[in-house]
């Protein structure tokens, strides 16, 4: 009998797990896949790894015509190569670390067999508490030829880079995928239901990121829906229902993520769920008291992201050891990791209004700390409430990645225009030239 068991390993589940195992409880994390989960192994890590090169020749082409002329290529199989030696071993690391703690891991698929005990491979495990911690995989549209398709797994692992692909939308994971594809040497086209890319962001700054990668050769086909995929040959060719047809060597749906929740039982000891994941009330506990969910699987509006899975984690084994606070989440940033980078935090300028705060914009293309990298399309607009806070900002740029992570407590910590002008920051750095010049529309 455990104390507590988590249904996932990814950061939903072993921050908690961590906790809750150095406050002497009987702790184990069940695992059907590698351990650590989507981020380590599938995700954040891997994609970033990828991206660095691809980075690095953006920054490159911003000196075109003031000092750099050549761009280096990336050799995708040697850059695949290192992806593995570093992302590969980090399962069996945090497995380790937890066995340290104390923390047992069950391997394979869990499910329900009442509120107190869940079969894995046949044996049967009982715990006083489970936590529900099993993440999304990815959607896939049900179209003639979706076996043609691939996902955001099987691109993080291709041993060469394709000639030409075309992805399936144009949210977050095939902005980034053709950012990085692009860099490598395919031709990418995108092709999105909405009129749109990344929604979720400032409207203004994702078409800017849209046109910045049209003009390196991306193509872009919005407002058309992907009905059917056909071999021909070796290639491919993508049809939409408003009647496109786009030819390419892979197609990879990117079309969102839907809750990990088949064969987990939740019909069988009746937990409440829908279509977005497990449903939850403020103490992230489901309709069975016993039983709490965390990460992507639940049914949530916050940003579906690692550190929001990580803070989910940490709260429920603090509710676990008594902790009566509903959970408050702080302001959450997100950062999509395109080139050019864009970010978002808080309240849109487009939702400014309906809240009755003001819009400001700084363009910082022109500021000395930028134009030393001639990152010319720079810029912030903030969002500032009625009674002066910083309350939302909207970043475009390459530094947008750390200067967004200074804003973190000007939000959260409600900083004025004094607090902020006697702070001392680094020079000449990015997030200490953009901070001062927000202190004049906080009050
Ligand atoms: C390509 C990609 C890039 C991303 N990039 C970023 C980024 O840059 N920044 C960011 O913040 N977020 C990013 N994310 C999102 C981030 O990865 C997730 O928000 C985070 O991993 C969620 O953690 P989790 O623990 O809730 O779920 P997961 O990490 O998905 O863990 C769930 C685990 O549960 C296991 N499981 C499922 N069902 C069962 C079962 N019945 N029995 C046993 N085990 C089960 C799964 O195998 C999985 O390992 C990215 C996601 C993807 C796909
Ligand atoms: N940098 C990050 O933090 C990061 C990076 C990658 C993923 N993520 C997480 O992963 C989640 C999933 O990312 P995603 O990009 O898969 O989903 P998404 O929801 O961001 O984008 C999916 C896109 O596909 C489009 N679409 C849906 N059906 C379509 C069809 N039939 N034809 C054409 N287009 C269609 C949608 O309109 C949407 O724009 C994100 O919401 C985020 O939580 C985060």
């Amino acid at each position: 009998m455990y104390d507590v068991i988590f249904i996932g390993s990814g950061h939903a589940a072993w921050h908690g797990a961590q906790m809750l195992a150095k406050a002497g409880k009987k702790v184990a994390l069940v695992e059907a896949n590698k351990v650590a989960g989507t981020c380590t192994n599938f995700g954040c890590n891997a994609k970033i790894l990828l991206d660095g090169p691809a980075e690095i020749i953006h920054h490159l082409h911003h000196y075109h015509g003031i000092g750099i002329e050549d761009t280096p290529a990336i050799v995708w199989p040697a850059l695949m190569n290192y992806k593995h030696q570093v992302i590969d071993p980090l399962s069996d690391g945090l497995a380790h670390m937890l066995a340290v703690d104390g923390i047992e891991i069950i391997a394979g698929h869990a499910s329900f067999v009442d509120p107190h005990t869940i079969t894995v491979n046949g044996t049967q495990y009982q715990a006083d508490k489970f936590v529900i911690a099993t993440g999304q995989t990815p959607a896939k549209l049900d179209i003639p030829g979706k076996e043609f398709t691939h996902d955001s797994t099987d691109f993080l692992d291709l041993p060469d880079m394709p000639k030409s692909i075309v992805f399936i939308g144009a949210g977050y994971i095939a902005m980034e995928f053709a950012a990085i594809a692009q860099a490598a040497g395919s031709h990418v086209t995108l092709v999105e239901y909405g009129a749109t890319a990344l929604n979720g962001f400032d409207a203004d700054y994702a078409a800017h990121v849209v046109s910045e990668m049209q003009a390196r050769g991306i193509d872009f086909v919005f407002s058309n829906a992907v009905a059917s995929v056909e071999q021909a040959g070796d290639q491919f060719v993508v049809s939409t229902a408003q009647g496109q047809h786009i030819t390419a060597d892979y197609v990879m749906d990117s079309t969102g993520r839907v809750a990990n929740i088949d064969g987990l039982g939740l019909d069988t000891i009746g937990v409440d769920y829908n279509r977005q994941g497990v449903l939850v009330n403020e103490f992230l506990q489901t309709n069975l008291a016993n039983i709490y969910a965390s990460g992507d699987v639940i049914a949530k509006t916050i940003p579906r992201l690692t550190p929001t899975a990580t803070f989910e984690s940490n709260y429920v084994a603090s509710v676990i050891l008594g902790n009566e606070q509903p959970i408050a989440y702080p302001a959450v940033p997100t950062v999509a990791f395109t080139l050019p980078r864009i970010a978002q935090i808080g309240l849109l300028p487009q939702e400014a209004e309906l809240e009755n705060c003001q819009v400001y914009e700084i363009p910082c293309g022109k500021l000395m700390r930028f134009q030393a990298q001639n990152d010319v399309h720079a810029a912030i607009k903030v969002v500032v409430n009625a009674q002066g806070q910083l309350v939302g900002a909207s970043l475009i740029g390459d530094f947008t990645p750390e200067v967004i992570n200074a804003l973190v407590p000007v939000i959260n910590d409600q900083y004025t225009a004094a607090k902020l002008a006697t702070t001392i920051y680094a020079f000449p750095t990015h997030s200490g030239v953009v901070l001062p010049l927000i202190a004049k529309f906080l009050a």
